[in-house]
């Protein structure tokens, strides 16, 4: 992995970072306040307690072109997942919607957070010792890491920010080629498409581009994001702000959807497996635990019927594991949930019927 790839911010000694690459900070000491990058999403708090998430490190990019660094190759590559997490889950929708799951292998950590090395107190992603450690998750077969954690470390011993799934890894080169879902799923639509058994199925199609890209925005603003900016808020303003914007988003959502079967059209896109993360997530988790809790997803007809739309295209189900997203969230935050307590509903049937067939699709 080249360095150049990482932002300088993460590479730096902490020391000499300036002062808007240490404002992802949360320790109560004001020393210790003004040197620590976030190791973790719930310490990215501006100094008004706004949530602001810290990019994303590892940005090379595999090619369908046999001559670049990273070449799309068959076996070569391995994702790293959690089914928690939604920017995850987009990824692995791609392997799994595109036919790429024999070309590129998985790897599931486990639900809930835990001790990433001896000696200090970082929490995060790791491994299971066995597969009877806990259904769906696995351990690395790749490097035999026992954490996400060791996966960066072995990309780059001087890396700063924090151990985050999705990582797209390369077994070849022993090294993260990205570690941004946004710029995984760009790969995995274009770049695989010699090896993909679903070649055809184009999720960034050049005449939709613009309108995918103006939908991502504020959707990645107000709802994928938006839904961490109300859970993390530390202070009641920046909490209500992020819960506003918020549903002026989903209420859009459901405007557009009364009149379409999919965001850009009567045509699945990358807009709408970026949304359905967000939206699987929304009434059994985001809904009590950040407290987005004005409505409901199963109150919006549209949106929610587009929810269950989505979920049973092909693939897309054994991307959704209910008791990982639950343990995680509810688990793995005990600023937030200091019992760990998980909440028993409200166990929607997303296999259920739904009216979004009245839509004709369009190519
Ligand atoms: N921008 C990244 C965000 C990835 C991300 O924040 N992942 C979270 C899980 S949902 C994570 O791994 N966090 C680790 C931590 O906070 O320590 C992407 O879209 O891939």
């Amino acid at each position: 992995m080249s360095l150049s790839a990482l932002p300088r911010s993460c590479l730096l000694p902490p020391a000499t970072r300036s002062r808007k690459q240490r404002c992802f900070a949360f320790s109560p000491s004001p020393s210790k306040l003004s040197i620590r990058m976030a190791r973790s999403s719930i310490q990215e708090v501006s100094e008004s307690g706004a949530f602001v998430r810290t990019p994303s490190a590892f940005h090379s990019f595999i090619s369908g072109d046999p001559d670049s660094p990273f070449p799309a190759e068959s076996g070569r590559y391995h994702l790293y997942v959690s089914f928690a997490c939604p920017w995850a889950c987009r990824c692995l929708a791609y392997l799994k919607i595109k036919g790429l799951d024999k070309i590129i292998g998985h790897t599931v950590v486990k639900s809930k957070w835990g001790r990433t090395k001896d000696g200090d107190t970082h929490i995060g992603w790791v491994f299971p010792a066995s597969n009877a450690d806990e259904p769906g998750a696995e351990p690395d077969p790749i490097i035999g890491a026992g954490s996400v954690r060791e996966l960066y470390e072995t990309a780059s011993p001087i890396y700063s920010g924090k151990y985050s799934v999705p990582v797209l890894w390369d077994k070849e080169l022993k090294t993260i080629v990205n570690n941004e879902s946004s710029e995984i799923i760009r790969m995995l639509n274009s770049e695989f498409n010699g090896l993909a058994e679903n070649p055809n199925l184009d999720l960034y199609p050049p005449h939709l581009r613009t309108q995918i890209e103006e939908a991502n925005g504020w959707i990645y603003d107000c709802i994928n994001n938006g839904v961490y900016k109300c859970g993390f808020a530390k202070q009641q303003a920046p909490y209500e702000e992020a819960v506003e914007n918020l549903y002026k988003a989903l209420d859009k959502c459901e405007q557009i959807l009364s009149n379409q079967r999919f965001i850009c059209g009567n045509i699945l896109t990358e807009t709408d497996i970026r949304l359905f993360v967000t939206l699987i997530r929304f009434d059994e988790v985001y809904a009590v635990l950040f407290k987005c809790n004005r409505k409901l997803i199963r109150e919006y007809p549209n949106l929610f019927n587009y929810t269950k739309d989505i979920f049973q295209i092909p693939g897309m189900s054994s991307t959704v594991n209910m008791d990982h997203i639950k343990l995680n969230y509810y688990g793995s935050h005990p600023s937030m949930d200091p019992l760990g307590i998980i909440p028993i509903g409200p166990n929607i049937d997303y296999f259920s019927s739904h009216d979004r067939g009245r839509f004709a699709l369009s190519k």
